[in-house]
């Protein structure tokens, strides 16, 4: 699908694995996720600006690169705190914003309660973190948002995608990629992906 990556890799299955697996404890959960976090990070930062310099090194002059832009990491809160660790980890100098956003529980529709960005969000390289991506609501309404705070260069980056939640964010946002672990089969009749993972949230902080 273009504009969507989903990445294949045995180790990304593995971690997938652990955290589809509803035994999987908070500790081992926390910790599958930060790692694929930091292999989400990889992919959805392959196609980041450079501009060059010079290096010494011991021996002699050589070009170095340095990113041509800034990267800020959104997590649209809570669950999207739970990629934060793994992605900043691989780029330790990104700046964090942070958007709050919850689906009401009866009518799946986002609520927007917080945001907090760095400034300079018209001239960075933005990655929207979510580990869900069911409806597309609280994605879609977080794109839009930021949007009109000025951000033009972004990414989404997602653990699990329903195809619904795909199709809304490639057609509200068709300049936004999607880079994924996971494209699973539906949504189910609570709009909860199938066969998912259950509440992201509530398993990585331990509220269930
Ligand atoms: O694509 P959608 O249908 O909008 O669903 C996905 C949203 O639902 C979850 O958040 P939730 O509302 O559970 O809030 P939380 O992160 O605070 O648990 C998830 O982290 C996404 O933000
Ligand atoms: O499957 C889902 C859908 C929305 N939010 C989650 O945490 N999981
Ligand atoms: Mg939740």
């Amino acid at each position: 699908m273009e504009n969507v990556l989903e990445i294949d890799h045995p180790v990304v299955k593995r971690y997938l694995s652990v955290l589809r697996d509803k035994n999987t404890e908070t500790a081992a959960f926390r910790r599958a996720m930060g790692n694929i976090g930091t292999i989400l990070a990889y992919h959805a930062l392959d196609h980041l600006p450079l501009k060059e310099y010079d290096v010494d090194t011991p021996i002699k002059t050589t070009t170095g690169f340095k990113p041509a832009a800034e990267v800020f990491v959104i997590p649209i809160l809570r669950a999207g705190l739970s990629l934060v660790d793994g992605i900043i980890s691989f780029m330790p100098d990104a700046k964090v914003g942070h958007i709050g956003v919850y689906r009401d529980e009866e009518t799946h529709e986002p609520v927007n309660y917080y945001h907090n960005f760095p400034g300079g969000l018209e001239d960075a390289y933005t990655l929207v973190v979510d580990p869900m991506l069911a409806t597309g609501g609280s994605g879609s309404h977080a794109l839009k948002f930021l949007k009109e705070n000025g951000a033009n260069n972004i990414r989404f980056v997602t653990l699990i995608c329903a195809p619904e939640g795909i199709n809304r964010i490639l057609e509200d946002h068709p300049d936004v990629p999607i880079i994924t672990a996971a494209i699973d089969e539906n949504l189910n009749d609570n709009a909860f992906i199938v066969p998912g993972l259950g509440d992201a949230g509530d398993r990585y902080f331990g509220t269930l």
